[in-house]
């Protein structure tokens, strides 16, 4: 043994005497060409090729370091159980766990069928004298090994491949946001200028809380995957890549859900267009043209938000001598509400609507016949949806959701009975799942207390519809209760005098959703009477 130590020994010490003559003898140009030669010959007869992605690219941090990064933690996280090391890392505000290679850790990965080999490099920086901006103590960066063969699909395809997977998972990992937009622009010091303010976007309705028929749940969400996959489709057939929606039915049957629904589908940002703090067509094209791809643009109650009134009339309104003077272009007057038909249009259909791509647009309405023909064609509006009243399999997704019982924990008898009533009963899923609410801790009596209200509004009550037509729609119903409750303030306020209601106005706005249980068990009364 001893013999093995004093040769190893013998042998560093004469590979140091031969360094040292090189470093002496050869000047370093020397050295530098005879290194280069020994390189350039070994990699001549080795099968691979190597490509090293620096983090810092001279003085610019190298975009492909970032991508590939994102990219090998996807990796990694598919191979976590074979690989052997990974790093863990969750950034602040996210859900997510990155995993990702840990120093000097190797990692395999196949693309189209050719085994590549990254490995993660880190080696300490030498300290510097002087930089412009703080660089990393320590110098990082992958190197890829690949068969020499397959070097072209490398530097082509699979470089692409990485691009367009680490923005898809950057987006994914990023936080999602609700824009508005506000006269004079974002109030937010960090954009100024930007037409849209912005909060992050947490809206927890999805499809699987969204209480519609199944049938055309599935149907709209087929829709929705097939836009979001469909660029090649959109390309071929050239078309811009938008998709639009129309959601209408009465208030409460759940249009907005919907929207946030399918945004949390999607993954994708909404854009909230308030449509009344647009002063021109012009400041909505700017809006579009301020928004991001992957996005939902709405506008909500698109019959109260714009005079619909037909593009005919559009026109003769911006004509000279018709009405104000003139506008200095054809964009119309500006001011509150003065985006017309034909703006909208344009915005939706338009040559500007193709700038960006992928995005949705979604137009809610409670009443699709006072829409003017031309919002409704295909290509500005694909899809329409017609949210209705509460069905029986709309309400058993709501008893699911709201109070976790399934169509087998009712007996057949109760089945029956809501099978019978809940098409009769005209109850929006607004409706009912308030009902739910209000007993959810009592499960039995929150069925049963559903049943009797279903079966009240089905003999005629409130909201029902007699003799299979609707007493009256549901809107004119609203605006009947909100009026109801205002008389019976005001009585109240007479009755009790103004200083007693000052005191007593606290708690009456408590009891404000009692008063309208009451009002309305007063009215069914009534009407049975
Ligand atoms: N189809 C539905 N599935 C599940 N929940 C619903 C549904 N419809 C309504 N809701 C519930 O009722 C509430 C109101 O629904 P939503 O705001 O989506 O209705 P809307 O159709 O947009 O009404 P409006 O026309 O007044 O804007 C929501 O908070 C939601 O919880
Ligand atoms: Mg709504």
């Amino acid at each position: 043994m001893r013999e093995f130590w004093t040769s190893l020994a013998s042998l560093m010490g004469v590979l140091a005497f031969c360094q040292g003559l090189l470093t002496t003898i050869f000047p370093p140009s020397f050295r530098y060409t005879f290194f280069k030669i020994f390189n350039r010959f070994s990699n001549y007869f080795s099968s691979y090729c190597y490509f090293d992605i620096t983090e810092i690219d001279g003085v610019n941090t190298n975009e492909l370091y970032n991508a590939v990064q994102l990219y090998l933690s996807s990796t990694a996280a598919a191979t976590a159980a074979s690989a052997g090391r990974l790093s863990l890392t969750r950034s602040l505000n996210s859900s997510a766990v990155t995993f990702g290679l840990a120093h000097n850790d190797t990692l395999f990965d196949t693309f189209k069928g050719v085994a590549i080999q990254w490995e993660h490099i880190v080696t300490e920086r030498p300290s510097q004298s002087f930089s412009w901006r703080p660089v990393p103590d320590e110098k990082r960066g992958f190197s890829l090994r690949v068969k020499k063969s397959a070097k072209d699909l490398v530097l082509g395809p699979y470089l692409d491949h990485i691009m367009d997977r680490a923005g898809e998972i950057r987006r994914l990992n990023q936080d999602r946001y609700l824009y508005t937009n506000s006269r004079g622009g974002s109030m937010d010091s960090s954009r100024p200028g930007h037409p849209w303010e912005a909060v992050p976007f947490k809206h927890p309705s999805t499809f699987e809380t969204l209480a519609i028929d199944p049938w055309r749940k599935a149907e709209i969400m087929a829709d929705l995957k097939e836009f979001s996959n469909g660029e090649s489709f959109y390309r071929a057939t050239g078309r811009a890549w938008k998709r639009g929606y129309l959601l209408y039915g009465p208030p409460g049957t759940g249009k907005s859900s919907m929207i946030a629904a399918m945004a949390n589908y999607l993954n994708y940002d909404i854009y909230d267009l308030e449509i009344t703090e647009v002063s021109s067509n012009s400041e909505l094209r700017k809006l579009l043209m301020k928004t991001t791809s992957k996005s939902i643009i709405v506008i909500e109650d698109i019959d109260c938000s714009i005079d619909l009134s037909d593009r005919q009339k559009d026109r003769h309104k911006h004509r000279p001598g018709l009405h104000h003077s003139l506008p200095s272009s054809d964009d119309g007057p500006s001011g509150p509400g003065s985006v017309t038909l034909s703006g909208l249009l344009n915005f939706t259909d338009g040559l500007w609507s193709c700038c960006g791509s992928e995005r949705i647009f979604v137009f809610t309405t409670n009443h699709v016949e006072r829409l003017d023909p031309a919002l409704l064609r295909c290509g500005r509006m694909d899809m329409h949806i017609h949210l209705r009243e509460c069905s029986f399999e709309a309400l058993k997704i709501l008893l699911r959701n709201y109070v976790g019982l399934e169509e087998e924990d009712l007996d057949l008898e109760t089945v029956a009975e809501f099978e019978t009533v809940v098409e009769k009963a005209g109850m929006t899923p607004a409706d009912v799942s308030e009902v739910l609410i209000r007993h959810r801790r009592d499960r039995i009596k929150a069925v049963m207390e559903l049943l009797l209200e279903l079966k009240r509004r089905a003999e005629g009550g409130k909201g029902g519809r007699r003799g299979g037509g609707r007493v009256s729609s549901f809107e004119d119903q609203e605006e009947e209760e909100k009026r109801e409750l205002e008389m019976m303030h005001i009585n109240n306020n007479i009755a009790n005098g103004d200083d007693q209601q000052k005191n007593e106005e606290k708690e009456k706005e408590g009891n404000v959703v009692l008063l309208h249980d009451e009002f309305y068990s007063n009215e069914n009364d009534k009407k049975s009477n």
